[in-house]
């Protein structure tokens, strides 16, 4: 089954293409260089990924100031990255740059050397599990859509279906899991926290393909309970085999304890990189992001002695 994500991110790109041609006609001379050279790239193999002063301004006509006025990172093959801080830093725009949603202003991202642009979209895709595409495209087509998706990906794998569904860990408890499936075959309609856990359940089953390479998760675990939260990072962990990923969080927590890099965003540009001792060790902004949601704990313990 075509992937309702792979057909989302042509369909952005084709608009952004639309909007560029429209915007600023001298542009057609580098999509017609882009369009030569995505014949020629070859498919991606670690995903190493280099940001070097990356700068992007959304396209359209109000959006006069850069989301991203100058941005450089690096983020190793097999690395956990998380990307952390406040509203309106920047944090899903590089997620949406990096997986080809949208074209660098001016900078460059290289993966495994080679500029993003170079790489064909479907072989892009194919390497890249993005959650938040297909929460989106489960928001779209509702819960029915969620279990076609779910019913592809287990032909697919050619998993039990019993298996497939539950991270492949054991019936019992993964229960609830599959009672939420069951729950779908009646109804139009579930929560939110039973939709992150089945589109989490679909992102494992596409790493049975043994192709992924890259995670993208923009708020992976916004509305899942505590539990839930803990086993789908446990689980990412344990499965995570190799694989680069990166996650945006407003939340303090597994992530960041196990990151290797941490990416801390403010006002579009990297304010600090490290791990979690490193940039507590810092007492800058990350620290003090990390004190505001700590100190609830400590008041409140405090309070109760
Ligand atoms: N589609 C868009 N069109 C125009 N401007 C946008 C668009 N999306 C984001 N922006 C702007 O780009 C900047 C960075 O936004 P981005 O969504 O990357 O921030 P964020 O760190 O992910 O924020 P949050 O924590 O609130 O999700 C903000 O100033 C935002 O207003």
């Amino acid at each position: 089954m075509t992937s309702i994500a792979i057909l989302q991110q042509y369909s952005s790109r084709l608009n952004y293409s639309l909007q560029i041609l429209f915007w600023d006609l001298s542009q057609v001379g580098k999509a017609v260089t882009n369009i030569k050279i995505l014949y020629e790239a070859g498919n991606i193999k670690n995903q190493i990924i280099d940001g070097s002063n990356v700068c992007f301004v959304y396209p359209w006509e109000k959006a006069k100031e850069s989301a991203l006025p100058d941005v450089s990172f690096r983020i190793p093959a097999g690395s956990l990255v998380v990307n952390v801080g406040a509203n309106g830093s920047g944090k899903s725009t590089i997620i949406k740059l990096l997986t080809g949603l949208y074209d660098t202003d001016s900078g460059a991202i290289l993966v495994d050397g080679l500029p993003i642009q170079d790489y064909r979209l479907a072989d892009l895709c194919q390497t890249q599990a993005t959650l938040n595409l297909i929460m989106q495209s489960a928001k779209d087509g509702g819960a029915a859509e969620l279990l076609d998706k779910f019913k592809a990906g287990a032909q697919m794998t050619l998993e039990p279906i019993s298996t497939a569904f539950g991270y492949q860990l054991d019936d019992d408890k993964y229960k609830s899991l599959k009672g939420v499936l069951a729950k779908l075959e009646k109804t139009t309609e579930v929560s939110g926290g039973e939709k992150q856990r089945l589109v989490a359940s679909r992102t494992f089953m596409r790493f049975r393909t043994g192709k992924i390479k890259l995670l993208c998760v923009d708020e992976p675990s916004s509305a899942l309970d505590l539990r839930g939260e803990f086993e789908l990072f446990e689980r990412l962990r344990e499965t995570g085999d190799g694989k680069t990923m990166i996650f945006v969080t407003h939340r303090f927590g597994h992530l960041t304890k196990y990151a290797d890099v941490i990416i801390c965003m403010k006002e579009g540009k990297v304010a600090e990189l490290g791990t979690h001792k490193d940039l507590m060790a810092g007492g800058s902004e990350y620290a003090s992001l990390y004190n505001v949601q700590a100190q609830v704990f400590t008041e409140s313990e405090v309070r109760f002695c």
